[in-house]
């Protein structure tokens, strides 16, 4: 079977990531477009991955079997109304992964009737350790399913929900997610700087740290709270130190931020979505 072409629609942060990671797991670059209003952001894409770039949108699309909308949700009606015509004709795949919007609003202003997978990627997508939702509509059929699954799992893991309402927790789940990760590591380093470390040791120590326990986490066989408690010696360093997290509320910090961002996510589709 010959390569599908990949159009993306929006070719910023998030497209980056993903055509890098598209493009590491042995995607060809001929087989891939980006259309962007912006010429910088399509020489980029041009210079560091080598991938048919263009500013008319109805020119990717034209050449696509799949489309990924990669643009800010308060600009997809718009993009979706520019290339409708083009996706009514040749029914490729679309695949959303705007956050917060909801797959009948996307099929409404693509011209009605269109397969649409939404999918929630993140930006560690870029080196292949990506992790990415979707859900798919009743017009998506099991090839395209298998379509979109392939290309999301080329840049990590890829998991279905089969409700639409769970990719609102998706979305302040691992969405978001890695952002939280960065914030601590942030935090972390700060601290260790204000313990007098070096600054290039203080950073140093953070990240491996941070890499160290991922790992430890996804490929070993113990649970994080076991890991957890491997490394707390009773009346040790580490109680001392997650004695002060609890008391400062860090469950309950987490609890609001990704009750935050999944109340964000429910109404971006409110503000961008509907008519
Ligand atoms: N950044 C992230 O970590 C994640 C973002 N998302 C979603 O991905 C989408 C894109 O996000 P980012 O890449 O972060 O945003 P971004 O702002 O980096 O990229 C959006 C791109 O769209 C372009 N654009 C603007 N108007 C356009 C139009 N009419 N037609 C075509 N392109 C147009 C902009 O020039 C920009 O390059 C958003 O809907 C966001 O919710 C989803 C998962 C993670
Ligand atoms: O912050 C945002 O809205 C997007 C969606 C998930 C990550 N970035």
């Amino acid at each position: 079977m010959s390569e599908s072409t990949i159009a993306f629609i929006g070719g910023g942060n998030m497209a980056h990531s993903l055509v890098g990671g598209l493009i590491a797991g042995g995607r060809s670059p001929q087989h891939l477009w980006v259309a962007d209003p912006f010429v910088d952001q399509l020489d980029t894409h041009r210079h560091r991955h080598g991938i048919n770039v263009t500013q008319e949108n109805t020119e990717a699309a034209a050449h696509a079997d799949v489309i990924v909308m990669a643009v800010k949700p308060q600009i997809l009606r718009e993009a979706a109304a520019q290339i409708a015509s083009i996706v009514q004709e040749r029914q490729p795949l679309v695949l959303s992964i705007a956050a917060g919007l909801r797959e009948p609003d996307i099929s409404r202003w693509l011209g009605g009737n269109v397969p649409v997978v939404r999918a929630m990627p993140n930006t560690p997508s870029l080196l292949r350790c990506g992790a990415t939702a979707l859900y798919a509509n009743p017009s998506v059929s099991a090839a395209q399913k298998t379509l979109a699954e392939e290309i999301m799992a080329a840049v990590g893991m890829a998991l279905w929900v089969d409700e639409e309402a769970h990719m609102d927790a998706v979305t302040a789940t691992s969405g978001s997610g890695p952002a939280y990760f960065f914030l601590v590591m942030e935090a972390m380093e700060n601290a260790a700087r204000s313990l007098d470390l070096p600054p290039e040791l203080a950073r140093r120590l953070v990240l491996q740290t941070a890499l160290g326990a991922a790992r430890m986490a996804n490929e070993g066989d113990d649970d994080p709270a076991t890991l957890r408690e491997k490394v707390t010696s009773p009346g040790g360093t580490t109680a001392a130190a997650l004695e002060v997290l609890r008391e400062q509320g860090l469950e309950e910090c987490f609890r609001k931020a990704l009750t935050a961002a999944r109340d964000r996510s429910q109404t971006l589709s409110d503000e961008f979505g509907r008519d």
